[in-house]
């Protein structure tokens, strides 16, 4: 079985009420959460800020749930021993921050912890094709990272494509992840093209029901599947 067969579904703690974290948490893991996405924002690699090492490790604390740190600050490579000690189960840093992409990548990995690499929409995917064989997951990021409840932008599809062509021909096996917009329409849509990640905030923790959207998410992903 590769990586790629599973459909995962990681709820974005960037939509949950951050007054109660802890269930927060237990509630999208009772709801069929896979993993649980954990978007670090430092207020100048985007526009935003969100939380830092002790929030991971106030989420890690809540469940047994993988734990999906996605880091768009500048300088991964200076805050990563915080996260990893934080409880990150896999750190995805940007391609476009100001680090030694390959070493960043190689020093998660020597921890054992699983490594990502992301790219944000007006990233070209040559840009990442020099570290596929450094990495456990792709971030496809769907939308302008910053902020959630944006629309899922579908002219990043391509990028998903060509990741997945290149997986195959190369035989390797790392997970394709989609960020931003997604629900069960466009959830479809990423994994047509070859994602099996899905983040998803808005739709799964502001859902009148969070299992059933989750659910839903799912089954029409896996029916889509590429
Ligand atoms: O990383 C993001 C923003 O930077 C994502 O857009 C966020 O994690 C997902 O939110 P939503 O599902 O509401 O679009």
């Amino acid at each position: 079985m590769n990586r790629s067969d599973q459909i995962i579904i990681a709820p974005s703690l960037l939509a949950a009420d951050f007054g109660k974290v802890t269930e927060e948490t237990q509630r999208a893991v009772r709801c069929g959460a896979d993993w649980m996405h954990l978007d670090v924002m430092d207020g100048h690699f985007v526009d935003n800020i969100s939380f830092g090492p002790a929030m991971v490790e106030t989420v890690d604390k809540a469940t047994d749930v993988f734990l999906d740190v996605h880091l768009m600050i500048s300088r991964p490579d200076h805050y990563l021993p915080r996260f990893i000690a934080s409880g990150a189960d896999l750190v995805t840093v940007h391609v476009e921050a100001d680090h030694d992409v390959a070493d960043t990548l190689k020093r998660i990995r020597d921890v054992g912890v699983l490594a990502g690499l992301a790219l944000n929409p007006a990233t070209p995917i040559s840009e990442v094709e020099p570290y596929l064989e450094l990495i456990d997951l792709l971030l496809v990021m769907t939308v302008v990272p910053g902020f959630g409840g944006q629309s899922f932008m579908e002219e990043t599809m391509p990028k998903v494509e060509q990741a997945a062509a290149w997986r195959a021909a190369r035989e390797l096996d790392f997970h394709i992840e989609v960020d931003g917009g997604i629900n069960a329409r466009t959830g479809a849509i990423a994994a047509k093209a070859g994602a099996n990640v899905l983040v998803a905030g808005s739709s799964t923790f502001c859902a009148p029901e969070m299992g059933a959207a989750i659910d839903e998410i799912r089954e029409n992903a896996a029916a889509c599947q590429a």
